[in-house]
C-alpha cells in the first residue's frame, strides 16, 4: 500500500504542476507494457489478452497521457505513434530481461528510437522488466547488449540543464512484483518539462 501511493504521488506530483504530458510505453511485443498501463491505474495485477498488432493502448491519469505501442516490425505502429503525438514529453522503454534471444531486436529499435529527429533531447526511461524470473539479465548485461554502456546519464539528481545531453538510465524492474519502476518514474519525472 505504502509503496503504491508513493508512485501515486510522484505520478499526482508531476499532474499538479504540469499542464500536460504525453508519455510513451515502447518496446517490443510482451515486454510488459499492458501490465505497466493497468498497474498505473487499478494495481491490478493479471494475465492480459496479448493485444493485436500493431497495438496501442492508451489511458490519462489527470494531465499526463500515458500511450503504449508495440514495436518490431510494426512499421504500422511507429507511423501511428508519429502522427499520435506532435511533442512527446518522455518516452519509457521496456524491455523483457528474460528474453536474451531478442536483446538485439529490442537494442535495434531502441536505436532507431534515440535516432528519431522527433525525439530529440527526450528522456528516456529503460525498464528491464521480469526481474522476478532467476535467469532474468543483471543490469549491467542488460546496458552491455542494449549498447548503454556508456551512454547513460546517471541516476538520481544529475542536472543537465543546458547541455544538450538527453536524460537515458535503465532501471531494472518486476511489474509484476511491483518493483523497481517507481524509482526508474522518480528518476524520468524531474526531466519532464
Ligand atoms: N514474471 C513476470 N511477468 C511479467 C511481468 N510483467 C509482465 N509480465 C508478463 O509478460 C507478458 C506480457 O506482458 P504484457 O503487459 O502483455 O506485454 P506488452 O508489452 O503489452 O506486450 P503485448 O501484450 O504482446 O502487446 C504477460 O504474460 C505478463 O503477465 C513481470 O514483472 N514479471
Amino acid at each position: 500500500m505504502f509503496l503504491v501511493d508513493w508512485f501515486r504521488g510522484i505520478l499526482a506530483s508531476l499532474a499538479v504542476w504540469r499542464k500536460e504530458a504525453k508519455i510513451l510505453f515502447l518496446g517490443l511485443d510482451n515486454g510488459g507494457k499492458t501490465t505497466l498501463l493497468r498497474m498505473l491505474t487499478d494495481e491490478s495485477l493479471g494475465q492480459y489478452q496479448r493485444t493485436q498488432h500493431p497495438t496501442s493502448e492508451e489511458l490519462s491519469i489527470g494531465n499526463i497521457k500515458f500511450k503504449a505501442f508495440d514495436l518490431g516490425g510494426h512499421a504500422i505502429a511507429r507511423r501511428v505513434w508519429k502522427d499520435y503525438y506532435a511533442q512527446v514529453h518522455a518516452v519509457v522503454y521496456l524491455v523483457d530481461s528474460c528474453d536474451r534471444e531478442r536483446f538485439a531486436e529490442a537494442k535495434k529499435e531502441l536505436d532507431a528510437l534515440l535516432s528519431d529527429d522527433s525525439l530529440t533531447n527526450v528522456p528516456f526511461l529503460i525498464l528491464g522488466n521480469k526481474i522476478d524470473i532467476l535467469n532474468a539479465a543483471s543490469e549491467n548485461e542488460l546496458r552491455y547488449f542494449l549498447g548503454l554502456a556508456d551512454s547513460t546519464t546517471g541516476k538520481g539528481q544529475v542536472n543537465l540543464e543546458g547541455t544538450n545531453v538527453r536524460p537515458l538510465e535503465v532501471f531494472m524492474c518486476s511489474i509484476v512484483r511491483k518493483m523497481g519502476y517507481g524509482e526508474g518514474f522518480q528518476w524520468l519525472c524531474q526531466y519532464i518539462k
